[in-house]
C-alpha cells in the first residue's frame, strides 16, 4: 500500500492540491501498479475533501474504488460520515497500540476504547464500509505494554476487520525487534492478514521492512521518495528492488520501470529534492565517479550488480571529476564521438583533475570545450552566438532582455518580459526561434553552486539539464555573474542542437 499522499503529505512543509493528488494518485495505480493507496486523513480540512472525493470519482469509472483508503479516528460517526460524503469506501482506522498512547492521549481504559471501536466498526459495516485497524504506537506497545498489545489483538481478530495494520510510530524498531515482534504476532494469529509499517527515524527503514515480511506481513506500507512524517517512512523504490533482488519467496505488481518517473514527479509536486544518493531515484546513483570502476566495466564487467539502471529507465554515466581518470573519459568521448591521441588524452585528463581539485564540475558536454580549450582544435565550432543582450532588472517592473543572436550569416534580435532576468532571456529565445518554426529544449533542472571561495565576486557556476531527443543533456557555464553563467550554459545547448533549419521563412534582422 502507498501512502505518499498521506502519511507522505505529512512531510514538514509539503501540501499537495486536488489535481496534483489525482495525478499521482492514477500513476501509482495504473502505470506503478501498487495495489492500494491511502489518499488522506479524515477531517483534515475541505480541500483534502475536495481531493478525496476527485480521486473518487475518477477511481469509481475506473474500478480502482476499494484499492483508495482514508486514515480515519475512533470519533463516533464523524470520520465516517466524512469519508462516506467523500465516495471512499475502505477506512484505515487509527486505534491505540500502546498503553501509554491509550492512557495519557485518549485517558481511557482498554475495555472502554475497545467498545467505542467496535461502535465505529458496527457502524462503518452498515454503511457498506471496508474497516482495516491500525494500532497506533504498536512498536512502543510491544516493547512496554505486550500484554495490551495482544488484549488488543484479541479484541480485533473478532470484529469484521480486514487488514491489521501494525506501525512503527517512532521509527524505533530494530531489524531484529521487527522480525521477533511479528513472528509471535502472525504465530498466533495465523488466519489474519497484518502489515507493516515502517518508519525511518534510525535509516532502518527498509531493513525493517525485510525483517518484517520475513516475519510473516503479507502487506507493506511505503511512499514515494520515503516522505513521510519526520524521517519519512520506508521508501517505495528501494524496498521494491530489494524483494525483486534480495527476497526471491515474497513478490509484488509493481512496476519498476516507473519508480523513476513517478519519483521526479512526487519531487517536483512536494519540492522535496530527492538526494543525489538515493538508491535507485538519486542522481548520481548510476553515475561511476572513480576510474577503476569504469575500466573494470570494460573488462568482464568486474563491477557489475543485479542493480542495473536500465531496469528502472535510467542509464549508467561515468562522471568527470579529479578521479574519474582515462576510462571515464574515454566513455564520455566515446558518446561524444571523438577520438584522441594517448598524448591528447594525457593533457585532457590533466585538465579535468585540475578543475575537479578547484571543486568545479565537469559535465561530458564541456568535454570539447576542454579539448578546444587546451589543443587549441576546433571541436567545437561555436556556429549559434549570443552576440548581444541587455538584461533589465527594477523595483515593481517586470524584468526583461533584449538578445541579438547569429547563426552563421544570419542575424535576428527580440525582446520579452519574463519572471526573472533568466525567464526574460529565454523568452526572447524562444521567440527567435518560434520565428523560425522550431521549439527550444526543455529545461528540467537548473542548479547553481558557487565553487568554495565564499567572496561575492566568486565564480558561480549553473548546471541546465536539458531534455534533448528524449535524453537528459546537461550544460555548464562559469562566470562571476549568475545570470551570464547560465546565459553561457545556455549558448552551449544552442550549439549541441545546431544552426536550426527553418520551418517557416524567418527574416534576419541582417544578414553579414
Ligand atoms: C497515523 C499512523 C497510522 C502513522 O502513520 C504511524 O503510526 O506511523
Amino acid at each position: 500500500m502507498d501512502t505518499t499522499l498521506r502519511d507522505g503529505e505529512q512531510t514538514s512543509g509539503v501540501s499537495f492540491s486536488a489535481s496534483e493528488k489525482l495525478t499521482i494518485a492514477q500513476i501509482l495505480l495504473q502505470e506503478v501498479k501498487v495495489d492500494r493507496i491511502e489518499v488522506a486523513s479524515a477531517r483534515v480540512s475541505e480541500g483534502e475533501f475536495q481531493a478525496v472525493k476527485k480521486i473518487t470519482d475518477w477511481a469509481g469509472k475506473n474500478g480502482f474504488l476499494d484499492k483508495i483508503e482514508v486514515l480515519t479516528f475512533v470519533d463516533g460517526d464523524a470520520s465516517i460520515n466524512w469519508m462516506v460524503q467523500a465516495g471512499a469506501k475502505v477506512m484505515n482506522l487509527l486505534t491505540k497500540g500502546s498503553l501509554n498512547h491509550l492512557t495519557h492521549q485518549l485517558k481511557k481504559s482498554p475495555e472502554a476504547h475497545f467498545e467505542d471501536i467496535r461502535n465505529v466498526v458496527e457502524l462503518a459495516e452498515t454503511k457498506g464500509i471496508q474497516c482495516n485497524v491500525y494500532l497506533e504506537d504498536w512498536s512502543n506497545g510491544m516493547r512496554s505494554s505486550k500484554e495490551y498489545v495482544f488484549q488488543s489483538l484479541d479484541f480485533l481478530t473478532t470484529l469484521p476487520v480486514k487488514r491489521i495494520l501494525l506501525p512503527d510510530t517512532l521509527g524505533i524498531l530494530t531489524p531484529f525487534e521487527s522480525y521477533t515482534f511479528i513472528k509471535e504476532i502472525v504465530d498466533r494469529y495465523p488466519n489474519h492478514h497484518f502489515e507493516f509499517h515502517g518508519h525511518n527515524d534510525y535509516d532502518l527503514g527498509v531493513a525493517n521492512v525485510m525483517e518484517a515480511l520475513r516475519a510473516g506481513v503479507q502487506g507493506l506500507h511505503l511512499t514515494v521518495n520515503g516522505m513521510g512524517e519526520r524521517t519519512g517512512n520506508a521508501p517505495l523504490a528501494s524496498t521494491i528492488a530489494v524483494i525483486n533482488d534480495l527476497m526471491p519467496e515474497c513478490t509484488t505488481a509493481v512496476n519498476e520501470k516507473s519508480l523513476y518517473s513517478i519519483s521526479k514527479l512526487v519531487e517536483t509536486f512536494s519540492g522535496i529534492r530527492i538526494p543525489a544518493n538515493k538508491p535507485i531515484v538519486g542522481e548520481s546513483v548510476f553515475t561511476q565517479t572513480a576510474g577503476i570502476h569504469a575500466d573494470g566495466d570494460k573488462k568482464n564487467n568486474l563491477y557489475f550488480s543485479k542493480l542495473m539502471p536500465e531496469r528502472f529507465g535510467r542509464q549508467r554515466l561515468y562522471a568527470l571529476g579529479k578521479t574519474s581518470g582515462k576510462a571515464n573519459i574515454e566513455n564520455n568521448l566515446r558518446d561524444l564521438g571523438i577520438t584522441l591521441s594517448d598524448a591528447d588524452l594525457k593533457k585532457v585528463t590533466q585538465r579535468i583533475i585540475e578543475l575537479g581539485d578547484r571543486k568545479e564540475a565537469v559535465t561530458p558536454e564541456d568535454l570539447p570545450y576542454i579539448i578546444s580549450d587546451i589543443l587549441d582544435s576546433d571541436a567545437i565550432e561555436e556556429k549559434v552566438v549570443i552576440t548581444n543582450y541587455v538584461l533589465t532588472h527594477s523595483k515593481n517592473l517586470k524584468p526583461s532582455a533584449t538578445l541579438q543572436i547569429s547563426f552563421g550569416e544570419e542575424v535576428f534580435e527580440e525582446n520579452a518580459q519574463g519572471d526573472g532576468q533568466y525567464d526574460a532571456f529565454m523568452n526572447a529565445l524562444k521567440k527567435i526561434y518560434a520565428k523560425k518554426g522550431i521549439d527550444l529544449p526543455m529545461l528540467s533542472d537548473y542548479t547553481v553552486r558557487i565553487p568554495p571561495g565564499g567572496k561575492t565576486d566568486a565564480l558561480c557556476e549553473t548546471i541546465i539539464t536539458w531534455e534533448i531527443n528524449g535524453k537528459e543533456v546537461k550544460t555548464r557555464g562559469l562566470d562571476s555573474d549568475q545570470t551570464f553563467s547560465a546565459i553561457k550554459a545556455t549558448q552551449k545547448m544552442l550549439n549541441l542542437i545546431g544552426v536550426p533549419e527553418s520551418k517557416i521563412a524567418a527574416e534576419p534582422i541582417i544578414t553579414l
